[in-house]
């Protein structure tokens, strides 16, 4: 059974279109992103499938519940955990207090393993806690009912890294227990480490729906290549398949710290000689663009070349709206 299904889901505020017919299923056992800039609609349709907005029109289920029959979908909140972007807790209750209030309502099956894992601190009232640690209280009242679907709107928001990392281990773990997971987020790196299917939203659009090894495939890579000497155009253009937007220049650079000042900088680089620090003239090549294709068809391209610096980033978020749905992506 699909554990949500939306349906020409629109949601419109005046002139606003926060959300404008979006159809797609989130299947049981799933970790699904929902990617989109600020903006771009994912708190609206979050809130529209947890029956706190009503949609204006079209429609949804979550497992199995109309979003509009509110007998039955108390009945399916039972078994769903929800984090919105700001949880509301009373300011002047203790963390500790929180959670006993959700306990009560939900029940507590894990909350031990999850304060053992998120640790935020209990005893001191809400309204002295931080952000993130508002994040970390979240989090565990979102899953101590132990739900099988979980809806997260930006869960990773506020918490540093470690904690982004205990995040990600814990879906993991989630994921092989079978549960479903729904989460909205802005950041393309987190979505693609978290999830096996993403949706990507932009302007109150569904642009695509995508596994997200086939999302990563076609947003491709962005390379960074320095060369001591100079790579002919032709092997990017005609002997390499996936280059977009190749940009050339040159640089400065030394071996240990390869992103130096730029070639026409001369009293940086007399400095280097003085110290001994730059290598042969100093003057590297530098080659920039965007990839699409394998990347053992790069490194065997560029196997007879001596190389400064390789890097091989995942492009950014802008960019794969910039390459494949045009326009910019400020929704
Ligand atoms: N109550 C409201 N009244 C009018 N417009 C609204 C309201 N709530 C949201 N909007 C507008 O609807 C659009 C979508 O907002 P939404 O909060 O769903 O985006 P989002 O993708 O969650 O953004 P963010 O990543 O910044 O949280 C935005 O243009 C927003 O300004």
């Amino acid at each position: 059974m699909a554990a949500i299904e939306l349906e020409g889901l629109t949601k419109t505020y005046g002139d606003v279109q926060a959300a404008r017919d979006i159809s797609f299923t989130v299947e049981s056992g799933e970790v699904f992103g929902y990617l989109g800039p600020n903006g771009a609609g994912k708190t609206t349709t979050l809130r529209m499938l947890l029956g706190l907005l009503s949609p204006t029109a079209g429609e949804a289920r979550v497992l199995g519940a109309d979003i509009t029959d509110e007998r039955a979908l108390i009945g399916a909140k039972r078994q769903i955990g929800y984090l919105p972007d700001d949880p509301q807790f009373d300011k002047s209750a203790t963390g500790r207090e929180i959670l006993e209030f959700h306990a009560d309502i939900k029940g507590d099956e894990r909350s031990d393993e999850l304060l053992e894992l998120f640790d935020p601190p209990l005893e001191r009232p809400i309204r002295a806690y931080s952000h993130g640690n508002v994040r970390k209280l979240g989090l565990v009242t979102t899953f101590m009912h132990d739900p099988e679907l979980v809806i997260l709107d930006e869960p990773t928001g506020g918490l540093d890294p470690l904690m982004k990392q205990r995040f990600a281990e814990f879906v993991r773990g989630e994921r092989e227990r079978g549960h479903t997971l729904f989460f909205s987020s802005h950041i393309l790196g987190e979505v693609r480490r978290l999830c096996d299917r993403v949706g990507i939203i932009r302007s109150g659009e569904l642009v695509t729906v995508d596994p997200v090894d086939a999302l990563l495939n076609r947003s491709g890579k962005v390379v960074r290549l320095a060369t001591v000497d100079p790579i002919p155009r032709t092997t990017f253009e005609r002997d390499l398949e996936g280059v977009h937007d190749l940009a050339a220049g040159a640089g400065v650079r030394t071996r240990a710290s390869p992103r130096g000042e730029p070639a026409d900088d001369s009293t940086a680089a007399e400095d280097r000689k003085q110290r001994g620090d730059a290598t042969d003239d100093g003057v590297y090549r530098e080659y920039t663009f965007t990839f699409t294709g394998h990347v053992d068809d790069l490194l065997a391209a560029v196997s007879d070349v001596e190389l400064v610096d390789l890097t091989i980033e995942e492009a950014p978020l802008e960019s794969i709206f910039l390459r494949y749905y045009g326009g910019d992506d400020n929704a």
